[in-house]
């Protein structure tokens, strides 16, 4: 992946130089015009604007947009979509409905099925964050609404994250407050944004963070109302893209480099660990009383 990825790095800043002319033409166009495509599916909104070169892309699994297998793999497919595509060089990543970015892995995926099916649902979350942290695109989480477990680990995933000044929406690996315990790789994320002190407390205690808390511990890099969540992005988006995509790729990649290839070169004995931790009656009944904690405090 990552020397596709260089190889891609280099063709890049050749392709803006050559394409230059016709990309002016085309952005003289797109001030009358502007030329979006669109690629959704009944779970994934994605908006390219070919002027820009930035897709936004709307998670929508309602109600919490819990990270289901079918979600994940639909999540993998689009994000090489994009990543393949020459036109596209940034991502926002952020929830169609306000109030949840994403509830995190859909937790019915790890109760009471077989090893078959936790190992497949486990393939797809570790392929998930192959993706998106080892994406060449500049990715920014736009978090309008809570994000925690897994919805935190892919706003971690991003290069910068933005996200709604509202106290009510919280954002943190809880893992341990379900009873189960955040992998090295969800750990080895928050520890290269935040630092090894931070996420050592954090994911004992299992931590979630209000916005102004999480911006306070570098967790997100900046809180706007929510109503200027995505117009944010979009600038900051602009200011990233102006840095040749070479040289921040080459960059990106030697920084993310070691923490991908510990996955990648164990990733059938994280499988392994997954579903022999996950099979335990004592992790079921774990998962099962706090299913029933979520319900009671809706009723
Ligand atoms: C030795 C080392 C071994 C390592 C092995 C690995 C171990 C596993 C590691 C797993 C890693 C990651 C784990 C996760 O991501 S687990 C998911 C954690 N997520 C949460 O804790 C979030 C729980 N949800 C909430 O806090 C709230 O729902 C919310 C997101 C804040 C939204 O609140 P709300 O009031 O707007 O909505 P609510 O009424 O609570 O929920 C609506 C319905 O959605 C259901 N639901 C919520 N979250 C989930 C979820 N994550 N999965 C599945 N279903 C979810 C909720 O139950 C409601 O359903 P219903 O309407 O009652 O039927």
């Amino acid at each position: 992946m990552a020397a596709l990825g260089a190889l891609r790095s280099c063709w890049a800043p050749a392709r803006l130089l050559t394409g230059s002319a016709h990309h002016s033409n085309r952005l003289v166009l797109c001030q009358q015009t502007s030329i979006k495509r669109h690629f959704s599916n009944n779970k994934i909104l994605v908006e390219l604007d070919e002027a820009t070169g930035v897709a936004v892309m709307k998670m929508k699994n309602p109600p919490v947009n819990s990270l289901s297998l079918d979600f994940l793999t639909e999540f993998s497919i689009t994000l090489e979509k994009l990543e393949m595509d020459r036109g596209c060089r940034g991502l926002i990543l952020t929830s169609a409905s306000p109030k949840i970015f994403s509830a995190g892995l859909d937790i019915m995926e790890m109760c009471g099925k077989s090893a078959e099916h936790y190992g497949e649902f486990w393939r797809a979350v570790q392929e998930m964050w192959l993706k998106l942290y080892g994406s060449n695109m500049v990715t920014i989480a736009a978090i309008n609404g809570s994000s925690p477990a897994g919805g935190c680990l892919m706003a971690l995933c991003c290069d910068y994250r933005i996200m709604a000044d509202n106290p009510k929406y919280a954002i943190g690996l809880n893992e341990t407050q379900l009873g189960i315990v955040a992998p090295f790789w969800f750990k080895d994320t928050m520890s290269n944004v935040v630092g090894n002190r931070v996420t050592e407390q954090a994911l004992q205690l299992g931590q979630m963070f209000p916005a102004p808390e999480a911006l306070k511990f570098g967790l997100v890099d900046q809180l706007v109302p929510e109503e200027k969540v995505q117009s944010t992005a979009a600038s900051v988006m602009a200011q990233w893209l102006t840095v040749p995509d070479h040289a921040r790729q080459i960059t990106k990649s030697m920084m993310r480099k070691q923490t991908t290839d510990k996955l990648v070169n164990n990733r059938e004995a994280d499988i392994k660990n997954f579903v022999s931790f996950i099979t335990r009656d004592s992790i079921q009944k774990s998962l099962q009383v706090y299913m029933e904690r979520l319900r009671q405090r809706k009723q």
